[in-house]
Protein backbone atom coordinates (compact mmCIF):
# COMPACT_ATOMS: atom_id res chain seq x y z
CA UNK A 1 0.00 0.00 0.00
CA UNK A 2 1.42 3.32 -1.15
CA UNK A 3 2.01 5.39 2.31
CA UNK A 4 -0.20 8.91 2.04
CA UNK A 5 2.68 11.91 1.78
CA UNK A 6 2.92 13.50 5.54
CA UNK A 7 1.17 10.75 7.58
CA UNK A 8 3.03 8.07 8.50
CA UNK A 9 1.28 4.94 8.80
CA UNK A 10 1.29 3.68 12.77
CA UNK A 11 3.09 0.38 13.20
CA UNK A 12 1.04 -2.46 14.76
CA UNK A 13 1.85 -5.96 16.38
CA UNK A 14 -0.39 -8.36 17.56
CA UNK A 15 -0.05 -10.93 20.23
CA UNK A 16 -2.23 -13.46 19.75
CA UNK A 17 -2.50 -13.15 16.18
CA UNK A 18 -4.30 -16.79 15.30
CA UNK A 19 -6.75 -16.89 18.55
CA UNK A 20 -10.96 -15.94 17.96
CA UNK A 21 -9.78 -11.81 18.70
CA UNK A 22 -5.97 -11.59 17.34
CA UNK A 23 -7.09 -13.17 13.75
CA UNK A 24 -9.89 -10.56 13.65
CA UNK A 25 -8.03 -8.08 14.72
CA UNK A 26 -5.22 -8.49 12.73
CA UNK A 27 -7.63 -8.04 9.46
CA UNK A 28 -8.95 -4.82 11.00
CA UNK A 29 -5.03 -3.85 11.17
CA UNK A 30 -4.91 -4.80 7.99
CA UNK A 31 -7.89 -3.33 6.66
CA UNK A 32 -7.34 0.04 7.40
CA UNK A 33 -5.86 3.03 5.80
CA UNK A 34 -3.56 4.46 8.57
CA UNK A 35 -2.39 1.26 10.52
CA UNK A 36 0.32 -0.68 9.30
CA UNK A 37 0.23 -4.80 10.43
CA UNK A 38 3.79 -4.90 10.63
CA UNK A 39 4.09 -8.42 13.38
CA UNK A 40 1.74 -11.36 14.07
CA UNK A 41 3.02 -13.16 16.52
CA UNK A 42 1.27 -16.32 18.68
CA UNK A 43 2.15 -19.12 21.26
CA UNK A 44 6.15 -19.75 21.33
CA UNK A 45 7.02 -17.27 18.44
CA UNK A 46 9.48 -14.90 18.92
CA UNK A 47 8.44 -11.61 20.84
CA UNK A 48 11.02 -9.56 19.13
CA UNK A 49 9.51 -10.08 15.87
CA UNK A 50 7.64 -7.21 17.22
CA UNK A 51 10.53 -4.99 18.21
CA UNK A 52 12.47 -6.23 15.11
CA UNK A 53 9.41 -4.67 13.43
CA UNK A 54 9.18 -1.60 14.10
CA UNK A 55 6.08 -1.60 15.92
CA UNK A 56 4.94 1.00 17.50
CA UNK A 57 1.65 -0.27 19.69
CA UNK A 58 1.26 -4.11 20.34
CA UNK A 59 -2.43 -5.52 20.67
CA UNK A 60 -2.63 -8.39 23.12
CA UNK A 61 -5.47 -10.84 23.10
CA UNK A 62 -3.34 -14.13 24.56
CA UNK A 63 -4.61 -15.15 27.95
CA UNK A 64 -4.62 -13.96 31.49
CA UNK A 65 -1.73 -16.89 32.31
CA UNK A 66 1.04 -15.12 29.71
CA UNK A 67 -0.29 -11.17 29.28
CA UNK A 68 1.80 -9.68 32.03
CA UNK A 69 5.00 -10.63 30.72
CA UNK A 70 3.76 -9.31 27.71
CA UNK A 71 2.56 -6.36 28.98
CA UNK A 72 6.21 -6.13 30.77
CA UNK A 73 7.95 -6.72 28.39
CA UNK A 74 6.08 -4.19 25.58
CA UNK A 75 7.21 -1.41 28.35
CA UNK A 76 11.02 -2.63 28.36
CA UNK A 77 10.76 -2.28 24.71
CA UNK A 78 9.43 1.38 24.89
CA UNK A 79 6.04 0.14 23.04
CA UNK A 80 2.46 1.32 23.77
CA UNK A 81 0.09 -1.58 24.34
CA UNK A 82 -3.30 -1.82 24.24
CA UNK A 83 -4.65 -5.33 25.86
CA UNK A 84 -7.64 -7.14 25.15
CA UNK A 85 -6.95 -9.79 27.71
CA UNK A 86 -8.30 -10.74 30.38
CA UNK A 87 -7.27 -11.57 34.03
CA UNK A 88 -7.06 -8.13 35.32
CA UNK A 89 -7.73 -7.70 38.90
CA UNK A 90 -6.40 -4.37 41.21
CA UNK A 91 -3.52 -6.02 42.52
CA UNK A 92 -2.36 -6.65 38.51
CA UNK A 93 -3.14 -3.09 37.38
CA UNK A 94 -1.03 -1.48 40.28
CA UNK A 95 1.50 -3.43 39.32
CA UNK A 96 1.40 -1.99 35.69
CA UNK A 97 0.69 1.35 37.21
CA UNK A 98 4.12 0.75 38.64
CA UNK A 99 6.00 -0.54 35.81
CA UNK A 100 5.01 2.65 33.74
CA UNK A 101 6.10 5.20 36.31
CA UNK A 102 9.26 5.47 35.44
CA UNK A 103 8.73 5.53 31.80
CA UNK A 104 7.68 8.41 29.19
CA UNK A 105 5.52 8.11 26.67
CA UNK A 106 4.87 4.83 26.71
CA UNK A 107 0.74 3.69 26.86
CA UNK A 108 -0.74 1.09 28.06
CA UNK A 109 -4.64 0.19 27.45
CA UNK A 110 -6.43 -2.40 29.26
CA UNK A 111 -9.98 -2.35 28.33
CA UNK A 112 -12.06 -5.69 29.95
CA UNK A 113 -14.40 -5.09 27.12
CA UNK A 114 -14.13 -3.16 23.46
CA UNK A 115 -17.73 -3.53 22.63
CA UNK A 116 -19.43 -0.34 23.04
CA UNK A 117 -22.66 -1.66 24.29
CA UNK A 118 -20.85 -3.18 26.98
CA UNK A 119 -18.69 -0.14 28.04
CA UNK A 120 -22.09 1.51 28.18
CA UNK A 121 -24.19 -1.40 30.25
CA UNK A 122 -21.07 -1.14 32.77
CA UNK A 123 -21.68 2.88 33.38
CA UNK A 124 -25.18 2.05 33.06
CA UNK A 125 -24.66 -0.38 36.26
CA UNK A 126 -22.96 1.81 37.87
CA UNK A 127 -25.51 4.44 37.28
CA UNK A 128 -28.25 1.99 38.44
CA UNK A 129 -26.48 1.12 41.76
CA UNK A 130 -26.62 3.92 43.13
CA UNK A 131 -30.87 3.10 43.51
CA UNK A 132 -31.33 -0.30 43.80
CA UNK A 133 -30.16 -2.16 46.78
CA UNK A 134 -30.03 -5.56 44.98
CA UNK A 135 -27.48 -5.87 41.81
CA UNK A 136 -26.11 -9.34 40.28
CA UNK A 137 -24.37 -10.09 37.31
CA UNK A 138 -24.93 -12.90 34.78
CA UNK A 139 -22.53 -13.27 32.20
CA UNK A 140 -22.91 -15.85 29.63
CA UNK A 141 -19.90 -16.80 27.08
CA UNK A 142 -18.37 -19.76 24.81
CA UNK A 143 -17.86 -22.72 26.28
CA UNK A 144 -14.28 -22.46 25.17
CA UNK A 145 -13.86 -19.38 27.54
CA UNK A 146 -10.67 -19.92 29.51
CA UNK A 147 -11.54 -18.01 32.47
CA UNK A 148 -14.48 -17.41 35.07
CA UNK A 149 -15.99 -15.29 35.84
CA UNK A 150 -15.18 -12.65 32.99
CA UNK A 151 -12.66 -9.91 32.80
CA UNK A 152 -16.38 -7.53 32.30
CA UNK A 153 -18.11 -9.12 34.59
CA UNK A 154 -15.11 -9.00 37.36
CA UNK A 155 -14.96 -4.99 36.07
CA UNK A 156 -18.89 -4.03 36.24
CA UNK A 157 -18.93 -5.63 39.75
CA UNK A 158 -16.09 -3.32 41.17
CA UNK A 159 -17.71 -0.72 39.48
CA UNK A 160 -21.32 -1.31 41.48
CA UNK A 161 -19.16 -1.81 44.31
CA UNK A 162 -17.65 1.67 43.90
CA UNK A 163 -21.05 3.12 43.08
CA UNK A 164 -22.76 1.50 46.23
CA UNK A 165 -19.70 3.04 48.80
CA UNK A 166 -20.12 6.43 47.37
CA UNK A 167 -24.05 6.44 47.62
CA UNK A 168 -23.37 4.92 51.01
CA UNK A 169 -25.14 1.87 50.61
CA UNK A 170 -24.93 -0.81 53.23
CA UNK A 171 -24.95 -4.80 52.40
CA UNK A 172 -27.05 -6.30 49.98
CA UNK A 173 -30.46 -7.44 51.18
CA UNK A 174 -30.33 -11.38 51.07
CA UNK A 175 -31.28 -13.57 53.93
CA UNK A 176 -30.00 -16.78 52.07
CA UNK A 177 -28.96 -19.81 54.09
CA UNK A 178 -27.39 -21.36 51.35
CA UNK A 179 -27.49 -24.97 51.04
CA UNK A 180 -24.78 -25.85 48.28
CA UNK A 181 -21.72 -24.18 47.51
CA UNK A 182 -21.94 -21.68 44.99
CA UNK A 183 -26.01 -21.98 44.49
CA UNK A 184 -25.68 -17.89 44.89
CA UNK A 185 -22.70 -17.66 42.54
CA UNK A 186 -19.18 -16.05 42.98
CA UNK A 187 -18.84 -12.84 44.93
CA UNK A 188 -16.53 -10.21 43.38
CA UNK A 189 -16.92 -7.32 45.73
CA UNK A 190 -19.71 -8.56 47.65
CA UNK A 191 -21.81 -8.88 44.04
CA UNK A 192 -22.71 -12.08 43.25
CA UNK A 193 -21.71 -13.46 40.06
CA UNK A 194 -22.67 -16.20 38.32
CA UNK A 195 -21.25 -17.68 34.71
CA UNK A 196 -22.67 -19.66 32.09
CA UNK A 197 -20.66 -21.35 29.51
CA UNK A 198 -22.85 -22.72 26.67
CA UNK A 199 -22.38 -23.52 23.05
CA UNK A 200 -23.54 -20.97 20.64
CA UNK A 201 -22.82 -17.85 22.37
CA UNK A 202 -20.36 -15.14 22.16
CA UNK A 203 -20.08 -12.92 24.98
CA UNK A 204 -23.25 -11.15 26.87
CA UNK A 205 -24.03 -9.94 30.28
CA UNK A 206 -27.21 -9.38 32.13
CA UNK A 207 -26.86 -6.56 35.08
CA UNK A 208 -29.82 -7.58 37.49
CA UNK A 209 -31.18 -4.60 39.42
CA UNK A 210 -33.82 -5.00 41.92
CA UNK A 211 -35.60 -2.23 44.32
CA UNK A 212 -38.81 -2.43 46.09
CA UNK A 213 -41.56 -3.58 43.69
CA UNK A 214 -39.27 -2.96 40.32
CA UNK A 215 -36.39 -5.21 38.70
CA UNK A 216 -34.60 -3.50 36.20
CA UNK A 217 -32.38 -5.80 33.52
CA UNK A 218 -29.22 -4.27 31.51
CA UNK A 219 -28.49 -6.65 29.15
CA UNK A 220 -25.62 -6.35 26.66
CA UNK A 221 -24.73 -9.16 23.51
CA UNK A 222 -22.04 -9.30 21.46
CA UNK A 223 -23.03 -12.03 18.67
CA UNK A 224 -20.09 -11.49 16.51
CA UNK A 225 -16.31 -10.62 17.08
CA UNK A 226 -16.61 -7.76 15.04
CA UNK A 227 -18.14 -6.18 18.08
CA UNK A 228 -14.71 -5.61 19.73
CA UNK A 229 -13.33 -4.49 16.58
CA UNK A 230 -13.77 -0.64 16.46
CA UNK A 231 -12.87 0.16 20.24
CA UNK A 232 -9.71 -1.74 19.27
CA UNK A 233 -8.67 0.22 16.48
CA UNK A 234 -10.30 3.62 18.61
CA UNK A 235 -7.23 2.68 21.52
CA UNK A 236 -4.74 1.48 19.10
CA UNK A 237 -5.23 5.27 17.49
CA UNK A 238 -5.17 6.92 20.46
CA UNK A 239 -2.72 5.33 22.61
CA UNK A 240 0.15 7.39 21.39
CA UNK A 241 -1.35 10.65 22.56
CA UNK A 242 -2.01 8.86 25.69
CA UNK A 243 0.70 7.68 27.91
CA UNK A 244 0.91 5.87 31.50
CA UNK A 245 -2.25 3.49 32.13
CA UNK A 246 -5.96 3.80 30.64
CA UNK A 247 -8.42 1.57 32.14
CA UNK A 248 -11.59 0.59 30.01
CA UNK A 249 -12.55 2.93 27.13
CA UNK A 250 -14.55 5.14 28.65
CA UNK A 251 -12.33 8.18 28.10
CA UNK A 252 -11.48 7.06 25.13
CA UNK A 253 -15.16 7.67 23.90
CA UNK A 254 -15.50 10.68 25.85
CA UNK A 255 -17.11 13.95 23.01
N1 LIG B 1 -11.44 -7.01 26.00
C1 LIG B 1 -12.28 -7.54 25.11
O1 LIG B 1 -13.11 -6.85 24.50
C2 LIG B 1 -12.19 -9.00 24.82
C3 LIG B 1 -11.31 -9.76 25.53
N2 LIG B 1 -11.17 -11.09 25.25
C4 LIG B 1 -10.13 -11.77 25.98
O2 LIG B 1 -9.03 -11.98 25.09
C5 LIG B 1 -8.33 -13.16 25.45
C6 LIG B 1 -8.20 -14.06 24.24
O3 LIG B 1 -9.48 -14.54 23.87
P1 LIG B 1 -9.65 -15.47 22.59
O4 LIG B 1 -9.11 -14.78 21.38
O5 LIG B 1 -11.05 -15.93 22.60
O6 LIG B 1 -8.68 -16.68 22.98
P2 LIG B 1 -7.92 -17.69 21.99
O7 LIG B 1 -7.50 -18.85 22.85
O8 LIG B 1 -8.72 -17.94 20.77
O9 LIG B 1 -6.63 -16.87 21.54
C7 LIG B 1 -5.50 -16.66 22.35
C8 LIG B 1 -4.30 -16.77 21.44
O10 LIG B 1 -3.14 -16.38 22.15
C9 LIG B 1 -2.11 -17.29 21.84
N3 LIG B 1 -1.07 -17.23 22.88
C10 LIG B 1 -1.01 -17.91 24.04
N4 LIG B 1 0.11 -17.56 24.71
C11 LIG B 1 0.75 -16.64 23.95
C12 LIG B 1 1.96 -15.90 24.11
N5 LIG B 1 2.74 -16.05 25.19
N6 LIG B 1 2.33 -15.04 23.12
C13 LIG B 1 1.57 -14.88 22.02
N7 LIG B 1 0.41 -15.57 21.81
C14 LIG B 1 0.01 -16.43 22.79
C15 LIG B 1 -2.84 -18.63 21.75
O11 LIG B 1 -2.05 -19.60 21.10
P3 LIG B 1 -2.36 -21.18 21.42
O12 LIG B 1 -3.78 -21.40 21.04
O13 LIG B 1 -1.37 -21.87 20.56
O14 LIG B 1 -2.12 -21.33 22.89
C16 LIG B 1 -4.06 -18.23 20.95
O15 LIG B 1 -3.80 -18.19 19.56
C17 LIG B 1 -9.11 -13.76 26.63
O16 LIG B 1 -8.52 -13.35 27.83
C18 LIG B 1 -10.49 -13.14 26.47
O17 LIG B 1 -11.19 -13.09 27.68
C19 LIG B 1 -11.91 -11.69 24.28
C20 LIG B 1 -12.84 -10.99 23.58
C21 LIG B 1 -13.05 -9.58 23.78
O1 LIG C 1 -13.36 -14.50 26.25
C1 LIG C 1 -14.20 -13.78 25.68
O2 LIG C 1 -14.84 -14.17 24.70
C2 LIG C 1 -14.46 -12.43 26.20
N1 LIG C 1 -13.69 -11.99 27.14
C3 LIG C 1 -13.77 -10.72 27.76
C4 LIG C 1 -14.12 -10.88 29.20
O3 LIG C 1 -13.56 -11.77 29.88
O4 LIG C 1 -14.94 -10.10 29.70
C5 LIG C 1 -14.65 -9.76 27.00
C6 LIG C 1 -15.85 -10.38 26.38
O5 LIG C 1 -16.74 -10.71 27.39
C7 LIG C 1 -15.48 -11.60 25.55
Amino acid sequence: MSEPVGSPLLRVGVLGARGRMGSQVCRAVDGAEDLDLVAMVDEGEWLFNISDAGAQVVVDFTNPDVVMDNVRWCIDQGISAVVGTSGFDAARIETVREWLKPTEGIGVVIAPNFAIGAVLMMQFAATAAQYFPSMEIIELHHPNKVDAPSGTAVHTASAIAQARRKAALGPMPDATKSSLDGARGARVDEVPVHSVRMAGLVAHQEVLCGTEGETLTIRHDSYDRASFMPGVLLAVRQILGRPGLTIGLDSLLER
